[in-house]
């Protein structure tokens, strides 16, 4: 089952050019899905698509299980968003700022100091949201997408405007958030490191076309295929010969020998093959393409 379900989505602003052609993306029930892509590859116009905030120029969108355009205001109900940057009424303390929505989404009062000690606002609540510094202002706008327990929360950039510390909390907070209600969470972010570091399914996108889809373990897959294992040893002659005998290509690096990325049992035979020929083996070492690198591999083709 799917949360998102959304086909063959093209959009264009005015008479410019497609920033979106044909993009499809399933987000798994469940899932923590990170919808990665550089500055203005289209993520956000993708998400507000999704949402209904701009007004669709082809393809469908099922959130879910229900086809959005005939459903829109139950499905909202269910769903819970921030896009862009957050929008707070700053002459309103943060608690204010959540009574609004309260009343919106008929949600208990307890549930606002809920909220705010989820996004680490506990001890602000009486505080003016005018002088909320950028990061408050994003856990606060998280604290709204979060009120009335959404099963899909969708975030464009959550982590915008925030310090190391507050980027480590609210990605705690949205794990822990999905291990404990299964909440369906969507991410985007240009920062792959951010994403790595949670997402479960990852999309991938770049000039408005989806480039991947797939399970964290796939992108991983592709990872350890785009890996190198580098041999340091005191024959490199000899350790030439025994990996081309074995069919495995091998280049000199830096005073090291250097194969694609092998299975560890394969690995530790090459050891063995190494130390029986009398050959020295100082260091081995995995020089893994970060996913910086697979990202990059990917939108240059
Ligand atoms: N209101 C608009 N009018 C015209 N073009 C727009 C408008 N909003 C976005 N665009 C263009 O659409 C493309 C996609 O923008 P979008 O904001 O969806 O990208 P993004 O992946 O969210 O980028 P970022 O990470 O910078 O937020 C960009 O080329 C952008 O310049």
């Amino acid at each position: 089952m799917f949360s998102i379900e959304a086909s063959n989505l093209a959009y264009r602003f005015g008479n410019g050019q497609p920033v979106l052609n044909n993009v499809t993306l399933q987000v798994p029930e469940r899932s923590i899905y990170g919808f990665l892509g550089p500055n203005g590859a289209g993520k956000t116009t993708t998400l507000k698509l999704i949402l209904g905030l701009i007004r669709k120029q082809q393809g469908s969108v099922k959130i879910l299980g229900e086809d959005f355009s005939q459903n829109r205001i139950s499905i909202l109900g269910k769903v819970g968003s921030l896009i862009e940057s957050p929008s707070v009424y700053s002459q309103l303390s943060a608690t204010d700022n959540l009574k609004v929505y309260q009343n919106v989404y008929k949600v208990t009062q307890s549930r606002i100091k809920e909220v705010l000690n989820m996004v680490g606002l506990g001890a602000a609540g009486r505080k003016k949201a005018g002088q909320f510094s950028l990061g408050m202002k994003q856990r606060l706008a998280i604290a709204v997408a979060l009120l009335h327990n959404p099963s899909l929360l969708i975030l464009d950039e959550p982590t915008n405007g925030l310090d190391p510390n507050g980027i480590v909390e609210i990605r705690e907070m949205l794990q822990q958030l999905n291990r404990d209600r299964g909440t369906t969470i969507v991410v985007s972010s240009h920062l792959l490191s951010e994403i790595d570091r949670m997402a479960t399914h990852i999309g991938l996108i770049h000039q408005g076309m989806m480039l991947f889809e797939g399970t964290m373990s796939e992108l991983r897959a592709k990872k350890s295929r785009t890996s190198s294992v580098i041999y340091r040893i005191s024959n490199m002659e000899k350790a030439e010969d025994i990996f081309s005998q074995k069919g495995i290509v091998c280049e000199r690096s830096e005073g090291a020998i250097k194969i694609p990325f092998q299975q560890k049992e394969i690995t530790a035979q090459l050891i063995r093959d190494l130390v029986l020929e009398h050959i020295d083996v100082y260091e081995v070492a995995v020089e893994a393409d970060d996913l910086e690198t697979i990202f990059m591999q990917t939108i240059t083709g």
